[in-house]
């Protein structure tokens, strides 16, 4: 599969009056076509700001992309100029976002919004727009398209709104499409449906996902492969069946054993105690040590070295190098008694 988008060493900084939140800290991943990566982590950890990153929609002055590459299809969309970025945004690159309704013109039928991208961009005429419009709908499972095309969003449930939302997100083709939360809004049942539209989507456009939450459940069933954001950094990466099952990093760990599972019946769910660091001074060793249990006394000294289990997987951990095993690097527990 080609390689569409790879990030390298990706750093955003906020300026606030309080100092510089340092949101992103050297974040790496790569897509390839009609693959979906879910970025999945606690609030507040950085998956946002990585895909608003990659659309270039981080506010300035305030945010800037502090350091890295962003290259889609050849080009670092980290130095594109604004205007080359407004072509790719919703043409090449588009992303939806949690709440349907805000994304949705309340003044505008829904053939308008449908077609409005693609006549802007693809300079098509209306007919043809309108042809295509009445194909997305039906791709994301809207009955009588032809009459749902005239009316407005208020005559649609929160289920049908997101639809139609990643149909607007779709029309013009794009190579990829980033997810922030875009089932969260949405009660379970609906929330399923949504996700088996992006696995039938995917089918039939072989458009790559990105797809943010922090819900490991969502995950399960759409995700090929998983980053697990931990402030500002992906701590662990892998397969989706490497990282349910054969989790590394303690903080993934503790994400598993935070959500129900059918293959663990029985089991208490636990919360992983404390909250994350704060951002504006993060520290330098491994940024989960304060809430870690299985934490030692290199990992707040030292960022850990990446433990490579196999090809697709890693995590930055210290509990698998030899090294701190041996006295001089001693454990925590050790160090105190
Ligand atoms: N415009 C901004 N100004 C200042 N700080 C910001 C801004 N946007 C994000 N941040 C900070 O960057 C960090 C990462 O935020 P981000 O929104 O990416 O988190 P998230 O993982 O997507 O969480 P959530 O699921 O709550 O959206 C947070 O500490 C946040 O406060």
């Amino acid at each position: 599969m080609k390689k569409i988008l790879e990030v390298n060493d990706l750093h955003v900084t906020f300026s606030t009056y309080g100092g510089e939140i340092k949101a992103v800290r050297g974040v790496d991943f790569e897509l390839h076509e009609g693959e979906t990566l879910a970025i999945v982590g606690e609030s507040g950890c950085g998956k946002s700001v990585t895909a608003n990153s990659i659309m270039r929609l981080i506010p300035s002055p305030a945010g800037k992309i502090a350091n890295g590459e962003i290259i889609f299809k050849g080009n670092d969309l980290a130095k594109e100029s604004d205007k080359n970025m407004r072509k790719i945004r919703g043409v090449d690159i588009s992303m939806i976002f949690q709440d349907p309704m805000t994304a949705l013109n309340p003044t505008l039928t829904i053939g308008n919004q449908l077609t409005e991208g693609l006549r802007q961009h693809k300079n098509v005429s209306r007919k043809k727009a309108e042809q295509k419009a009445l194909e997305m709908l039906d791709l994301v499972g809207i009955p009588n398209p032809e009459e749902r095309l005239k009316q407005y969003p208020h005559q649609f449930s929160g289920g049908m709104r997101q639809r139609i939302v990643i149909a607007i997100a779709l029309i013009c083709e794009p190579d990829l499409l980033i997810a922030d939360e875009p089932t969260t809004a949405l009660d379970v049942t609906i929330q399923a449906q949504i996700l088996e539209l992006f696995e039938t989507i995917q089918e039939e456009t072989n458009v790559a996902i990105i797809l943010i939450t922090h819900d490991l459940g969502v995950v399960a069933k759409a995700a090929d492969r998983i980053a697990v954001m931990y402030a500002g950094k992906i701590i662990e990466s892998g397969t989706k069946y490497e990282v349910f099952y054969e989790p590394q990093h303690p903080y993934t760990q503790g994400l598993l054993n935070s959500i129900p599972r059918l293959d663990q019946k029985g089991e208490k769910l636990e919360p992983i105690d404390g909250t994350p660091p704060d951002l504006f001074s993060p520290p330098v060793g491994c940024p989960f040590t304060a809430r870690c249990p299985h934490a030692m006394f290199v990992c707040e000294k030292v960022y850990p070295l990446r433990h490579e289990p196999s090809e697709t997987h890693y995590a930055d951990c210290w509990l698998y190098d030899e090294r701190v095993h041996t006295p001089n690097l001693m454990n925590k527990k050790e160090e105190t008694t």
